[in-house]
Formats: C-alpha cells, structure tokens, sequence
C-alpha cells in the first residue's frame, strides 16, 4: 500500500506564538491535504499571517509540538529548505528584470541550466496566459498582470505547498473576481496544495475546499465552505459569515440535533443545534439569514401550519436595491432584518415574520 495517499502535505500541531505579550497564535493545530485549496480566514490580527510564516520559516515559533510538509519535519529548517514557496500581496517582483527572467529566478538560484529555466519559466507564463509579455518590465503589467507573474514565479519551482498571502487584496474588485476563478483553474491544473489567507468571508466562500476561520490566535472553526455558511459553530463565526438576524434567548430543551429557545418575549422558538450548545436553561442565542426569513399577513390562522417558526411584528423600514429589498420588522424578540429578492408585498399585508427551524441555528451565547 502507498503511504504516501492519505499523509497530509502539511501539518501543523499546536503551536504557539508570542510577539513579546501579544498572543498570535494560541495551540493552533491544522492540516492539509494534498491538491487541497485550504483558506485562512480571519479579521486584522487574528493571526493569519504569522501562520502563514510559521509554516514558511520567516518566523520561528515559540512553541510548536510538530510542523511536517510532506511528512518531513522542517522545525528549524530555514524557508529554502522547506518545499513550500510563498506569494506575497505586494507580489515583491525585480523591478530592473523583464517578467520571463522575473520566473526564471528561483530556477537561476537552483542552479538550473539557463535554457531549461527559460523553458520552464514560459511553461509558467503560458500557464498565467502571459507569454505574449515575457519580455516586459514589471511597471510595464497591470495589477492583475503583476499577480499572474508572481503567481507564475512561485509555481514554475514546483513547490508542494503554495502559501498566497492575501494575493488579491490589491486588485479592484472586478479584477479580484475574475483572479479568484482563474486562481483556482491554476491550483486544480497545478494540482498543488494551496494556503491562502484572507480577511474576504466572500473570497474565503468562491474558492477554497476548506476554511479555517481564526480569531484572536485561536481556531474558531474548519470546515468546508457550505458548512461555515449554513452551520457556523460559534456566535463569532455566525457574525463573522454574515448573519443578520442574531436573537438572543434561553435553551429550553434540546433534542438530538434540534434546540428550543425562548427568545424575549417569551416567544419559543425551535432551530438546529449547534453541537457546543450547554445545558437546558443556559443562555443562547438564534442565528437565522435575512434572506431566510418570509413575511406574513398575520402571525395567527395558518402560519405556524408547517412547523415553521412565527413572530408577530410590524415593518418599520423597506429600502429597495434594485435586485433585492432590504426590510426591518419588529417583533418582541428584536428588530428582525429580512432580504427579499422577490416581488415586495405592501406595508398593510405585514404582520408577522416566519422561517423554518432547519434554516435557523442555536448556538451558545
Ligand atoms: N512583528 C510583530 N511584533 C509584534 N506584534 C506583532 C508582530 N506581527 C504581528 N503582531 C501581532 O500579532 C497578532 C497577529 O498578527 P498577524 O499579522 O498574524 O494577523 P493577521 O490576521 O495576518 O492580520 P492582517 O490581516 O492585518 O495581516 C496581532 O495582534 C499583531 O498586532
């Protein structure tokens, strides 16, 4: 049997990093697997980017209990020996070189032979669909063409890891679009591992396989994208996935993967449970979608038929964005933010919002 199929490429167990007494990465522990795209996500601070050099050697831990890329330990080893190769934001490409020599520069310093790296480095930019300007100087490429170079300098020596540091951050945002699908048809092509770190739920979302989203040094959640977004594990990760509505309340009972919570106004609510959740009687707290939530004429007669959940309230604002409407009710439980990208019914028919217990989550507050 080969061993090799199911070792991750990369491994990283509890680490810990201190900048003096700033905390930046607490007993942190992640893996990849190979051919994997795997994102770091994370506000400003959260510790991304020190993991981010953690795992390439520009920073030394202060702890860490192993770090494996290929199942080879490189604690200690410094960056040119580990099999990973990092893309920075500022991309950090030679000014004074044209872009071919700008690729061909990791296999200079490995001593290829000068015609192979010339191959080699226009395999790269017919790869990033650049060989039409290998012999451009890099003030002579546009942002997104700087990006595709950079990308193409760090691929061409064939790392097993590429570390991409918020890559897209300084593209406009029609250009970051079109380099986030084009980033992952040149990860799948590649068929190389990717870890990418962004602040960019959206960017986080489109591209990856997985997601680790990181707060405060600390994992707060991992998963695939569609788990992060329909079953977020934490209040943080539910505010941070963008969920509007966030009620708190109280667990009154639990079963299985289903939870009830009273919500203020002595409203009982039911909702899927989240696995952290603590005893009956705690506190917690309901996360449902704006574009999950529907509205009714009237919170009585048949509304609550179909198990769905119901709370009488009044509109107090509608703003219409063209694609979609946004709309504010309030109910005894809070002010509860719904999206409609449908025909908008007038105030009068208002009485009441409704959703149903599998698109809400109860999770601990
Ligand atoms: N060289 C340093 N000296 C002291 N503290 C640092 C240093 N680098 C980072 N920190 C601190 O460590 C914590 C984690 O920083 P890190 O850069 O890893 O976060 P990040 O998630 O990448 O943030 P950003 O998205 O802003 O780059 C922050 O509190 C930061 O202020």
């Amino acid at each position: 049997m080969d061993e090799t199929v199911e070792q991750p490429i990369l491994e990283v167990v509890d680490v810990l990093h201190k900048y003096g007494s700033v905390t930046a990465l607490d007993h942190v522990s992640l893996q990849a697997k190979r051919g994997e795209f795997l994102t770091i996500l994370g506000s400003s601070g959260s510790g991304k980017t020190t993991m981010l050099r953690v795992i390439s050697g520009l920073e030394q831990p202060t702890q860490v209990g192993k770090l494996a890329i290929g199942g080879v330990d490189v604690r200690g080893k410094p960056p040119s020996k580990r099999n990973c190769t990092t893309v920075f934001q500022n991309y950090a490409l030679f000014p004074h070189m044209s872009v071919a020599e700008n690729v061909a520069y990791g296999l200079k310093v490995r001593n290829v032979p000068r015609e192979d790296a010339r191959k080699q480095a226009m395999q790269a930019l017919a790869m990033v669909q650049l060989e039409s300007k290998s012999e451009r100087r890099i003030a002579q490429l546009s942002g997104g063409e700087r990006q595709r170079v950079a990308l193409a300098r760090a691929a061409v020596t064939r790392p097993a890891i590429l570390l991409l540091d918020e890559p897209l951050g300084a593209l406009d945002e029609r250009l970051r679009i079109d380099m986030q699908s084009e980033l992952v048809e040149i990860q799948r092509a590649l068929g190389m591992t990717f870890v990418y770190i962004t602040h960019s739920q959206e960017e986080a979302l489109t591209m990856s396989d997985r997601v680790v989203l990181m707060s405060h040094g600390r994992i707060e959640q991992s998963g695939r994208p569609v788990d992060l977004f329909d079953r977020p594990a934490t209040l943080f990760a539910a505010g941070f996935m963008g969920y509007e509505n966030i009620l708190p309340g109280r667990l009154t009972g639990r079963q299985g993967d289903q939870a009830t919570v009273e919500l203020a106004g002595g409203i009982t609510v039911r909702g899927v449970a989240s696995e952290a959740l603590g005893a009956v009687g705690t506190q917690a707290a309901l996360a449902v979608r704006a574009e999950r939530m529907a509205l009714l004429a009237t919170a009585d007669g048949d509304a609550g038929r179909d198990g769905a959940n119901v709370l009488a309230g009044t509109l107090r604002k509608q703003i219409y964005h063209g694609k979609y409407t946004d709309q504010t009710v309030d109910t005894a439980a809070g002010t509860i933010r719904l999206r409609r990208w449908d025909r908008v019914p007038s105030a009068e028919q208002v009485g009441a919002v409704a959703w149903q217990p599998e698109d809400c989550i109860v999770l601990p507050a």
